[in-house]
């Protein structure tokens, strides 16, 4: 491994002590962001695992006015679709005190992720970098709609890739976008959440191989994993 490997793994007895913990910290990471800068964006996964995080999350004490919100990819599916991370954030981020907060969107209604990308990409690029990022990971390696199956992968990772790609990984019913590796390795705070022995033995297997292979490596530096076993 590369001499300046940073990465922390914290374990949980269980899934309800992660989703507390979890959520004091980054309210406590955007809190501290907040201290030096006028606003603070705050990057999160959809999926199955955040529910519970978001939960907590949004009754935190924060300048929610403040805060940016975006997912760190998205589903090319409509806003009210069940397979919508956007419809996930509304129902369960953004809500309460986090209500304050402004969602950039990830998602337009266009057919294609390709022709919505010239009304999404100035926005972000306008707003980044994230100051916390919160990743979950599949027991295939991915992370964000980074996907081991994914033609694009390769472009996806590289250093100079645009900051939003559409992707169509073979294991996806559904086109899809994702930040950019780059753009999320470069956010002051990196959480990697997930539950589950297959996942814990998924994250020991990338630590042998390649981003290519292995799309989590891509972000693992500097990051804190939160883990339980059930
Ligand atoms: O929208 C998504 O699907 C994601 O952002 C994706 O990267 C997710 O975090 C993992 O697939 C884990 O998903 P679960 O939490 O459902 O296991």
């Amino acid at each position: 491994m590369e001499g300046d490997w940073r990465m922390k793994i914290e374990t949980y007895p269980d899934f309800d002590m992660l989703t507390l913990n979890v959520a004091q910290r980054i309210a406590g990471d955007l809190n501290a962001a907040l201290l030096h800068q006028d606003r603070a964006l705050l990057a999160v996964p959809g999926g199955t695992t955040p529910g519970p995080i978001f939960d907590d999350l949004c009754a935190a004490d924060i300048e929610w006015s403040r805060v940016d919100i975006i997912l760190t990819d998205e589903r090319w599916v409509p806003g009210d679709h069940p397979r919508s991370n956007t419809k996930l954030l509304k129902e369960r981020l953004l809500v309460n005190r986090a209500a304050e907060a402004s969602l950039l969107p990830l998602h337009v209604a266009t057919e294609t992720p390709e022709e919505g990308l010239p009304k999404l990409i100035p926005g972000l690029e306008a707003r980044l970098p994230i100051s916390v990022a919160v990743l979950g990971m599949g027991a295939d390696m991915h992370t964000a709609s980074l996907f081991p199956d994914s033609a694009e992968l390769t472009s996806a990772l590289a250093q100079d890739a645009p900051v939003l790609i559409p992707v169509r990984p073979a294991s996806q019913p559904e086109a899809r976008v994702t930040l950019a590796a780059h753009v999320l390795n470069g956010a002051l705070h990196k959480h990697i959440v997930f539950k589950g022995k297959d996942k814990r033995d998924a994250l020991d297997a990338a630590l042998h191989l390649p981003a290519q292979k292995a799309p989590i490596r891509a972000v693992l530096d500097g990051a804190t994993v939160h883990y339980s076993e059930s």
